[in-house]
């Protein structure tokens, strides 16, 4: 049916009309000075024929002043002008008896005159009859209130450049029409956001309690990413008043994955979070730069087989990340704090200003919150202060008990006046020592004192719990076998002499941070989201907890992907009683991304894994079978072959095209070839790098975690991906990339185990 078929079509296009306009009143009204006014607002109304009386050009002038808004709601105004809403519902409440009609989008705007909305921003309470709502008897919540109605219809809007292209009414028994669509259009290399089309699963996870932690465990596809987002905007809508986005804070793997979701936050009227990477705000918290190995080096030198001793190069990474280790350094840092505390009391020349009892005290209890260094810092303003104020107190007393002492030999009648004379000059000589040593210390003594505390920055620590040996059995002999402890420092030594630092020690490096000295307070974030959080570990996890000092975390990952398993989250469990114990916990097992062709094969990989995660649904979108092409010609043959296929997938409409490799050395060969024998423009993708949508991106399997395209081409000349587990995870996760198409190039099947792979499944070498 045409959209001009709707039964209601000329009503909607009323509406959209009248919307569009107020929009653009408001946007002017906004925008423009007192004196210029008058005539942007004639300049809007020209033309406008409103049959609506409060639309008239002298009841706007009036309420000039209510339609003013603030910029950031004129820039999401201005956002949303071309699309103004994508839903509307009419929903009865049983409270009035009335029906009201409303309209969802990005943002709202309301009748000055009336109050009543014009759209309704989608967050709001009353959206989520749209979002989970049946049609029939209905109910909502909102600020702790349950409302009841009945729903009689829910519509779908398709308004493209402020044009009205479809209308689609959505009832019970039809699929969700608007969300086929919408999958089913191409990747832009881009996120981006899915308000109208948000399911009911994923709408529980935007909004479930704000104020509580969340983990989701969502499979290859199912949205996590947009729904963090999503809940994130959600967020802020919802407590605008108190809070503002700079105090959130996202964590992403690489600067390449920001670059990619960069553009959903403005789009859902959210700006100004901090976008980073664990990497990067740990080497801010701890203010000083530091030589960082690769984070990829390691997962590289599992996969090229270059450890000597892989096991055990495996669980230093393990441990590193455990809760283990976050015992021994909770415990290095009790004692660390012992030899913060003063064996001495603090005296200014003979006078004793404070017991180190005393001190002690304040350090190990009155000041607890704080870090120990912070703790110190307090002691010594405390011991300032109180020179400060004995200082007078000390050289009065120092005066007036020589100038009596002067005064009684002065007065004594029978005394020697020679004894007298050499008395009264000791007497003097005495009393100007003490006040000059007084006067002098009150200028020292404190530095002089916390002087003898010990003074080092975090590497010192760090240094010395991992590489000396004898220190570190003190702490890890109960839970460490003598040859673990050697080989845990002989390791640490290694790197220490080459002043490197690895991913992994991250989490100490944070913790230590945070109990020895804190982090600054512009890096408290209040709230934090982490993507890909299954390559987190649980110690990376703990540290940030504490040293940002807030459980409020939204943490999106999924187990199937961890290519850093050997160091990451294998189990939520732990993740979840250990460290967040207020969190909600909660799944996402449909996949939106890619057809159910490419996840029937992807899932198969997922049964080689043998992990407890159900099998993938895909949503029902169909599209055509992996297919696998043997390489077996010279370089410039495969080339040829692989321009041809590219050129083809670009006539089929595809717009994003990936090839991914295994590593980045089988990509760089495979960019170099392309230089040589094609014309294709070919972008080699690096983990700082932002995708250029025009040109072919070749990318490692391990950075093309998180990112989405069109096609996707897996390409194996001279690395296969083996059947073990990192390697498994990785070709699962390059599989898992692409919405319509997936094509494998390689040497034989066996490359991308395609040989355990149901036969059926995929297509074997078509005649090109
Ligand atoms: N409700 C929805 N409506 C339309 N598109 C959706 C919906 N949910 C997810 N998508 C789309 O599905 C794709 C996958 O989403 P996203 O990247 O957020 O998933 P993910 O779980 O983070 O994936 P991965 O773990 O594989 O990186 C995106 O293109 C997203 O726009």
């Amino acid at each position: 049916m045409g959209v001009e078929q709707h039964p209601d079509y000329e009503k909607e296009i009323e509406w959209l009309d009248f919307t569009k306009q107020y929009m653009k009143i408001v946007i002017k009204a906004s925008e423009s000075n007192e004196e210029n006014f008058r005539e942007n607002l004639k300049g809007a109304l020209e033309g406008v024929d409103f049959k609506d009386s409060s639309f008239n050009y002298i009841n706007m002038l009036t309420n000039s002043n209510l339609l003013r808004r603030t910029n950031e709601e004129v820039r999401n105004l201005k956002r949303n002008e071309k699309k103004p809403y994508f839903a509307r519902i009419n929903f009865k409440r049983d409270e009035t008896g009335l029906e009201e009609i409303l309209y969802f989008g990005k943002v709202s705007l309301f009748d000055k005159e009336t109050q009543q909305p014009i759209i309704v921003d989608w967050r709001s309470q009353i959206a989520n009859l749209y979002y989970d709502g049946r049609l029939g008897e209905v109910s909502y919540k909102a600020e702790g209130e349950e409302y009841e109605g009945y729903l009689s219809l829910k519509r779908q809007y398709i308004i493209d450049d402020g044009e009205l292209e479809e209308i689609r009414d959505v009832d019970l028994t039809t699929t969700d029409e608007l969300l086929q669509k919408s999958l089913s259009e191409s990747a832009s290399n881009r996120l981006t956001d899915i308000v109208s089309t948000i399911q009911e699963e994923q709408n529980n996870i935007i909004r479930a309690d704000l104020n509580k932690p969340i983990i989701v465990q969502g499979a290859a596809g199912s949205g996590k990413t947009t729904i963090a987002l999503h809940r994130i905007s959600y967020f802020i809508y919802t407590y605008a008043e108190y809070f503002s986005p700079d105090q959130l804070m996202i964590l992403a793997p690489n600067r390449l994955f920001i670059d990619y979701i960069s553009e959903v936050l403005p789009e859902l009227g959210v700006d100004n979070i901090l976008q980073t990477t664990l990497v990067d705000f740990v080497k801010k918290c701890i203010s000083k730069p530091i030589k960082l190995l690769s984070p990829e080096m390691k997962l590289l030198g599992f996969i090229n087989g270059d450890f000597k001793d892989p096991d055990m190069v495996r669980w230093v990474a393990k441990f590193k990340g455990s809760f283990e280790f976050r015992d021994i350094l909770d415990h290095y840092s009790e004692d660390i704090l012992q030899t913060l505390l003063p064996e001495d009391d603090f005296f200014v020349s003979k006078f004793r200003l404070y017991k180190a009892r005393d001190l002690r005290h304040l350090i190990t209890h009155e000041y607890r919150y704080l870090p120990y260094y912070k703790r110190i810092e307090k002691v010594k303003k405390i011991l300032q202060n109180t020179v400060r104020l004995e200082k007078k107190k000390m050289l009065h007393k120092v005066t007036s008990f020589y100038d009596d002492k002067l005064d009684k030999v002065l007065f004594k009648t029978k005394i020697d006046p020679e004894k007298r004379r050499s008395y009264v000059i000791k007497a003097m000589d005495k009393k100007e020592a003490l006040i000059e040593e007084i006067t002098k210390q009150s200028r020292t003594a404190v530095n002089a004192y916390i002087k003898k505390l010990p003074n080092h920055d975090l590497f010192y620590y760090y240094k010395k719990l991992v590489t000396d040996q004898e220190l570190f059995a003190m702490y890890a002999s109960d839970l460490l076998t003598e040859e673990q402890i050697q080989f845990f420092c002989h390791y640490e030594t290694k790197l220490h002499l080459e002043k490197s630092y690895e991913q992994e020690d991250l989490a100490a490096l944070l913790y230590l941070q945070s109990k020895l000295f804190g982090i600054k307070k512009e890096l408290k974030a209040r709230n934090v989201v982490i993507d890909e959080a299954q390559d987190y570990s649980y110690f990376q996890l703990i540290a940030l907890k504490s040293a940002l000092e807030t459980d409020m975390f939204t943490i999106v990952g999924d187990l199937a992907q961890g290519i850093h398993s050997y160091r990451g989250i294998n189990d939520w469990t732990p993740v979840l009683e250990e460290i967040f114990p207020r969190a909600t916990y909660k799944t996402l097992q449909k996949s939106y991304r890619t057809t159910i062709e490419i996840m029937n094969a992807a899932n198969e990989l997922l049964k080689l894994l043998q992990l407890e995660l159900p099998l993938v649904e895909p949503v029902v979108r169909h599209g055509e079978q992996p297919v696998f092409h043997k390489i077996n010609g010279s370089e410039k043959n495969t080339i040829t072959d692989l321009t041809k296929e590219i050129e083809d997938l670009y006539a089929d409409g595809m717009k994003t095209i990936a090839i991914i490799g295994k590593t980045n050395k089988e990509c760089s060969k495979l960019a170099k070839a392309f230089k040589k024998y094609s014309e294709l423009p070919i972008q080699l993708l690096k983990e700082n790098e932002e995708i250029n949508k025009e040109e072919v991106v070749i990318v490692s399997s391990h950075l093309s975690k998180g990112l989405e395209f069109d096609a996707v081409i897996i390409y194996s000349n001279e690395e296969k991906f083996t059947e073990n587990e990192i390697e498994i995870k990785l070709l699962y996760v390059s599989m898992t990339r692409p919405l319509h198409r997936l094509l494998f190039f390689g040497t034989d099947l066996s490359n991308f185990i395609l040989h355990k792979v149901n036969r059926d499944l995929y297509i074997e070498n078509p005649p090109h």
